[in-house]
């Protein structure tokens, strides 16, 4: 499968004026960052507040460019600030709040606004307006204000129109965060569904543990550098160094811990209760 994201020795730093517009300070966001993301995998970033995963999600469609080092996306050069409009037809963002990614009054004409900036032609926006719809099962609200929608259905107006630009990735930068369990757990459904049914390639910047279970991937953060890169089963077991860097792990994975701690012989990598419940269950029974 080919690398969709490639970034190598990824540098960047923010710099602070002084009111003379003169730089009094540098913040270093992203510290020599070294990751490769394949073609249609699920990838959840986790890392603590200010630790550099919107810094990082925003080099990936040229919102930011680096100070030092390479990222390649999708095959575009990024290094340096060049072929940043290229990139925004092939990686969309979803960000937190979807108050402020509804430009227009009525549901289609929101989710048709990219399209048309693409310069699509008009036949082909309607079809891609109606299947985006489709895709968010929003169908039964075309016509109607963003308005009257909840969060979690305004949110998922806001992917129907990033899918109508028909990215190759979408980087959701904390998009759950603002929505009651319903409406996250409606939109953790559509992105499953654009990274299975479509191919899309899904970055998914969270702090819930539930949500970072389901990627096929998980890294996490830490002061702008990788700490750690698995699966969810290998990142989760490092209990002590997830929550050393002000992190959780998942309920189920810290009860397993201290179950550990007790001298249970556990498997250190199960992550949902079920899978905690069978395992005691089967000590229980071998007892
Ligand atoms: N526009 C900015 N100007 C100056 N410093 C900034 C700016 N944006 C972010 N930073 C700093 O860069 C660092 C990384 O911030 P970033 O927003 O990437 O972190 P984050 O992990 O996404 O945090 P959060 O979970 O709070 O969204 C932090 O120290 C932050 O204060």
């Amino acid at each position: 499968m080919k690398n969709i994201v490639e970034a190598k020795d990824l540098t960047f730093e923010y710099l602070i004026h002084d009111d003379q517009g003169k730089v009094e300070d540098t913040i270093i966001a992203l510290d020599h960052i070294n990751v490769t993301i394949k073609e249609g995998e699920f990838v959840a970033v986790l890392g603590h507040n200010g630790s550099g995963k919107s810094t990082f999600a925003k080099h990936l469609n040229g919102i930011l460019s680096p100070k030092s080092g390479m990222l390649w996306v999708n095959n575009i050069d990024l290094s340096n600030g060049e072929h940043i409009w290229e990139v925004r037809k092939d990686v969309g963002m979803v960000f937190q709040n979807p108050d402020n990614q509804i430009v227009a009054t009525i549901v289609e004409e929101d989710v048709a606004f990219g399209p048309e900036n693409l310069g699509v032609e008009p036949s082909e926006i309607r079809k891609r307006v109606d299947e985006a719809i489709h895709t968010v099962e929003m169908d039964d609200y075309k016509r109607v204000s963003p308005n009257q929608l909840s969060g979690g259905q305004k949110q998922r107006i806001a992917i129907a129109g990033v899918i109508a630009m028909q990215p190759k990735c979408i980087i959701f930068d904390e998009s759950t965060a603002m929505l009651d369990p319903i409406g996250r757990s409606q939109v953790m459904k559509t992105m499953q569904k654009l990274n299975k049914e479509q191919g899309i390639t899904i970055i998914h910047i969270t702090h819930y543990m539930q949500e970072a279970i389901l990627a096929d991937r998980i890294i996490v953060i830490d002061e702008g550098k990788v700490l750690l890169s698995g699966s969810p089963k290998e990142v989760f077991k490092n209990v002590e160094e997830i929550r050393r860097i002000g992190l959780d792990v998942p309920d189920s994975t810290y009860l397993i811990y201290l179950l550990r701690q007790k001298g249970y012989d556990l498997d250190p990598t199960l992550l949902t209760t079920k899978e905690v419940v069978d395992a005691i269950w089967q000590l229980k029974s071998n007892n």
